[in-house]
């Protein structure tokens, strides 16, 4: 005996006393009264068509076959549970059953139900339905996209006695395709090659003739593409003034992917000192950020070269001095009030946050450049988030300034005529990089406004932005591996210097440890002008190393990633990766420091069997234009190998000295 009375809703038409039985009979009556009408119908086009017909019916019924056999394979890769519970389109003799009776005015009563909600879903699914319930009726015109479809719909009803409205576990869920925005898509074009394109520089419009006797006398005659391309774009955002970009608007900001050496900094500083060149009052209008204080030493020395003979001043912030000294180099407090002595500030991040959490002399709200050079680098890096600490500091006013500020500046907001009245200073964002990111995740961190990117990269799928990225190398570079292991790799790099005389040579280990042991080493077996470059070093001694390896008393620069990035090293001639590196970027900047303003250049990467494979595909997927196999000799190196045997005895003495005299 049933415990609890369960009262199921069927519908408008039950209740009135009539049973279920009898009001089944009535439904099917009413459906085959239907189907009648139907049969009737086909056949009165049948006539008129015969042949057609049945040449029609013959190929959909195999097409229907197919489609069948197609839907169930789909159906079990995707659900193979599912397919087992899979019930066959019922018999319409079973319909006289009052359950399945029951079932159809369901069927019936969603036709209408999906009809009313979706016009384009309607048709599709009543055309099913109509198939179903008149499966005696010949006309197969109109099949069902998917019969498992169909089945399913028809089980899911039968099990609850609901209709199910909505039917969105049945729509096939289209995989979303990752499509690049259209400035990241669509780039102004660099030319790679640049001995080929170069441009006088009386062609490039806007550069001011003071600038450009500065080139000249710098030895610089032509610009190379990316400067011909990107000096004018700068120059014209500011060709109203500082306050307003072309048409009136907010300049857009700007974007630079071009290899190695193919002379970026000069496409950024030429334009910028160009725009301030007149300025009036001085304030910091300009802020570089560069990851290393060596890089942030180079740029700061080419700004201070063009400003020369201007009332510029550029200071740099990266810890070479002390933070008072900095300060002092900063500003100036006269009568009460804190003057700037800066206009351009080059600085590391770290630093570069110190100043503007404990320097009140330090103000950037008339900033109006923001260059990130090594922009990828400095995206991964957002050491204590300095951008957000740069842009909070642009929109903080010094207290009392306020008043005096004639341009007030104001956080971006919706324009209205208020807040273009007076205008306030645009902030500028121009990123550098040879193998800036594609990523549109991560430029967006950089709250970029209408970018604009020059890239000499153009191949990458448009429709596939996380497949991997593809850069440029440098046109004048060709590169090389040498298989070998791990016991004869100190001696290739003898070989190559003694044998070969391969001089100079910038070396680069994964490590500092392996860099300093690898000197050690070079060192005792004498006959080699060797120093190391890491942060073993304090700035001084690194700075004073690049100098002697520029001037070419160094024969052999055996260095961390510390040197990989941005230094600009003239004469390299060769560079040596003696341990592979990890990351493709890494690869592109270490080799990148040869071969550089349209030179020529060797890069020899040692590889480890293990290594080979993985290696070979990061640099081809990257867009390489070839790496050659470079084998030496086992023989070539038998006659150092007595020597250096005895040289790895005497290297454990001199190790195990170090550590004694650390702890000591
Ligand atoms: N127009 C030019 N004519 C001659 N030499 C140039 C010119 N422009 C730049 N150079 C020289 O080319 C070299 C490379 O320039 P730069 O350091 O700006 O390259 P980069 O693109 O910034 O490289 P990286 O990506 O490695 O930082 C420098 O020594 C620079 O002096």
């Amino acid at each position: 005996m049933a415990l609890f009375l369960i009262n199921r809703y069927l519908g408008d038409e039950e209740g009135g006393g009539s049973s279920n039985e009898s009001r089944s009979k009535a439904l099917l009556a009413k459906l085959q009264r239907k189907a009648k009408v139907k049969e009737q119908q086909s056949l009165a086009c049948q006539g008129e068509h015969q042949s057609k017909t049945t040449v029609e019916s013959d190929r959909d019924t195999s097409v229907k076959k197919k489609r069948k056999n197609k839907g169930d394979n789909l159906e079990e890769t995707k659900h193979p549970k599912k397919r087992k519970e899979h019930v066959s389109p019922p018999d319409p003799e079973e319909l006289s059953k009052g359950d399945n009776a029951q079932k159809k005015k369901n069927d019936t009563k969603k036709i209408q139900l999906t009809e009313d909600k979706d016009g384009f879903e309607q048709t599709s699914v009543h055309k099913k339905k109509i198939n179903l319930q008149d499966s005696a009726a010949t006309d197969k015109t109109e099949l069902p996209e998917n019969d498992d479809e169909m089945v399913d719909t028809e089980k899911s009803s039968s099990q609850t006695g609901f209709t199910i409205l909505g039917g969105f576990e049945k729509n096939i869920i289209q995989k979303v395709q990752r499509v690049l925005p259209q400035w990241l898509a669509e780039p102004d074009v660099i030319q790679r090659d640049i001995t080929s394109n170069l441009v006088p520089i009386s062609d490039v419009p806007g550069i001011c003739t003071k600038l450009k006797r500065k080139l000249e006398g710098n030895g610089i005659h032509h610009l190379f593409p990316v400067q011909a391309e990107v000096i004018p774009a700068i120059l014209e955002s500011v060709s109203h003034g500082l306050l307003i970009g072309r048409g009136g608007y907010k300049p857009r900001d700007i974007c630079v992917s071009a290899p190695t050496g193919s002379g970026k900094t000069l496409a950024f500083i030429i334009p910028v000192i160009q725009a301030l060149m007149e300025r009036v009052v001085c304030d910091i209008r300009v802020l570089t950020v560069l990851p290393t204080k060596e890089l942030a030493q180079q740029v700061c020395k080419v700004f201070s070269s063009y400003a020369e003979g201007t009332s510029l001043k550029v200071v740099m912030l990266a810890g070479q001095k002390s933070f008072a000294t900095e300060q002092a180099s900063l500003s100036e407090n006269r009568g009460g009030i804190s003057h700037s002595l800066a206009d351009i500030v080059v600085a590391t991040p770290g630093r570069l946050v110190d100043h503007i959490n404990k320097n009140d002399g330090f103000s950037l709200e008339h900033l109006r450049f923001l260059i990130i050079d090594e922009a990828d680098r400095m995206i991964d890096s957002m050491h204590q988030s300095w951008l957000s600490q740069v842009t909070k500091a642009v929109y903080r006013s010094r207290s009392g300034s306020e008043a005096v500020s004639i341009f007030k500046r104001t956080e971006p907001a919706p324009i209205t005529a208020a807040s273009l009245s007076p205008p306030p200073m645009p902030l500028q964002k121009l990123l550098f990089s040879a193998t800036l990111t594609q990523n549109p995740e991560k430029l967006q961190q950089l709250g970029l406004h209408q970018p604009r990117l020059f890239s000499s990269v153009h191949s990458q799928s448009t429709t596939h932005p996380e497949s991997q990225e593809r850069f440029n190398f440098p046109q004048g570079l060709t590169e090389y591996y040498v298989p070998c292991t791990l016991s004869k790799k100190p001696l290739l790099i003898l070989h190559f210097i003694l044998r070969l005389k391969f001089s100079p040579i910038l070396c680069f280990t994964n490590s500092r440890e392996a860099a300093h042991r690898l000197y050690l080493l070079v060192q005792l077996f004498g006959g080699v002008q060797a120093a190391e470059f890491s942060s073993r070093l304090s700035p001084n001694e690194r700075k004073r190393t690049l100098k002697e390896f520029e001037q070419g008393k160094i024969q052999l620069l055996i260095s961390t990633d510390a040197a990989a990035r941005g230094i600009d090293i003239n004469g390299v001639k060769c560079v040596v990766n003696y341990d592979a590196p990890q990351f493709i970027r890494t690869y592109i900047h270490r080799v990148g420091r040869t071969a550089r303003a349209g030179k020529v250049g060797l890069a020899f990467t040692f590889l480890l069997g293990v290594q080979e494979n993985n290696f070979l595909q990061m640099v081809k997927d990257a867009g390489s234009p070839g790496i050659q196999k470079q084998i030496v000799k086992p023989g070539s190196l038998k006659s150092m190998e007595p020597r250096y045997q005895q040289m790895l005895l005497e290297l454990g003495n001199t190790i195990k000295g170090e550590k004694a005299n650390k702890h000591v």
